[in-house]
C-alpha cells in the first residue's frame, strides 16, 4: 500500500519553485495549490497530504512530526538547529546570507548588529572573537544601518537590488543559501519507501547527490 507523505510545503517566495520542482519530478501536484487559501490540502492521487506553512515554521513541523518531510531554506537550518534530517539540496531560492554595512563603516567597540538570525549573526562574530550586541528585527533589516538602530546588519542577498537602493555594501558572504529537503526522523525509517522514492525523482531533476 501506499504510504501517505505529510509535506510542509513553504508559503510566499519557495512556494511556486517548490511545486514546480516537484511537478518537474513527476508529481501531478494539483496546479491550484499555489493560489489556495486552504491551509491543509489533499492530494491523495500522489500519495501527499500538503500543509501551507510560513517557511521559518516548516521546520518545526518535521521536527515534532506532524509533518514527515518539508521544504526549507538554509538559513532557517542554519538559525534553529532543529533536529531533523537534511537529505538533499534542491538548488531553488538561492542566495546567501551576509554581512552588510554602509560604505563609510569604520570599527567600533561592541557594534550593534541587527539580524533576522540572530543565532547565526552572534556565532558568526563570536568565532571572530569580536563582541557585538545582536538586535533582533523581523524583515526590512537594511533600515538598521540607515537609521541609525545597527552599525551593521546580517542578512539575505540574492540580486543585490536592495543594498545598491539602499546605499549599503556587502561587507562579507559568511555562507550560501538554498532550499533544502528535511524529514522527521522516525518519518525517515517508518516512511523510508515512499521518502527514498521522492528523493530519487528529485534528484534526477536537480541532478545532486543526496546530503
Ligand atoms: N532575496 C531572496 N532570494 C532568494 N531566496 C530568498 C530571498 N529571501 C529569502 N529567501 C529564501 O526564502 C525563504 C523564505 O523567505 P522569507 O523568509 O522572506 O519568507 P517569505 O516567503 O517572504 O514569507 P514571509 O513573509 O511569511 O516570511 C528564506 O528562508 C530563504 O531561504
Ligand atoms: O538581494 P536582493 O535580491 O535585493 O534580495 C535580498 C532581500 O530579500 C530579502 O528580503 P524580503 O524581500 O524577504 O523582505 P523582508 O525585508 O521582509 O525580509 C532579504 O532579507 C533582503 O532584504
Amino acid at each position: 500500500m501506499q504510504q501517505l507523505l505529510k509535506v510542509a510545503m513553504p508559503k510566499g517566495r519557495i512556494n511556486k519553485s517548490a511545486i514546480k520542482l516537484l511537478q518537474d519530478a513527476g508529481y501531478a501536484i494539483p496546479d491550484d495549490l499555489e493560489d489556495s487559501r486552504k491551509l491543509i490540502i489533499s492530494a491523495p492521487e500522489v500519495g501527499m497530504e500538503f500543509i501551507m506553512a510560513k517557511p521559518v515554521d516548516v521546520a518545526t513541523y518535521v521536527e515534532y512530526g506532524v509533518s514527515d518531510i518539508g521544504i526549507v531554506g538554509k538559513d532557517v537550518l542554519m538559525e534553529e538547529d532543529r533536529d531533523v534530517y537534511e537529505l538533499l539540496d534542491l538548488g531553488i531560492a538561492r542566495c546567501r546570507m551576509s554581512v552588510i554595512g554602509l560604505p563609510d563603516w569604520t570599527p567600533v567597540m561592541n557594534p550593534r548588529v541587527a539580524t533576522k538570525y540572530p543565532n547565526v549573526a552572534s556565532r558568526y562574530f563570536r568565532e571572530r572573537g569580536q563582541q557585538v550586541d545582536v538586535i533582533k528585527l523581523n524583515g526590512s533589516i537594511e533600515l538598521a544601518p540607515l537609521i541609525g538602530l545597527a552599525d551593521r546588519i546580517v542578512d539575505m542577498v540574492e540580486t543585490g537590488r536592495t543594498l545598491q537602493e539602499n546605499g549599503l555594501v556587502e561587507l562579507e558572504s559568511i555562507f550560501p543559501i538554498t532550499s533544502r529537503l528535511i524529514a522527521n526522523r522516525v518519518s525517515y525509517r517508518m516512511k523510508n519507501d515512499a521518502i527514498q522514492q521522492l528523493c530519487d525523482r528529485l534528484q534526477t531533476v536537480i541532478g545532486e547527490p543526496v546530503l
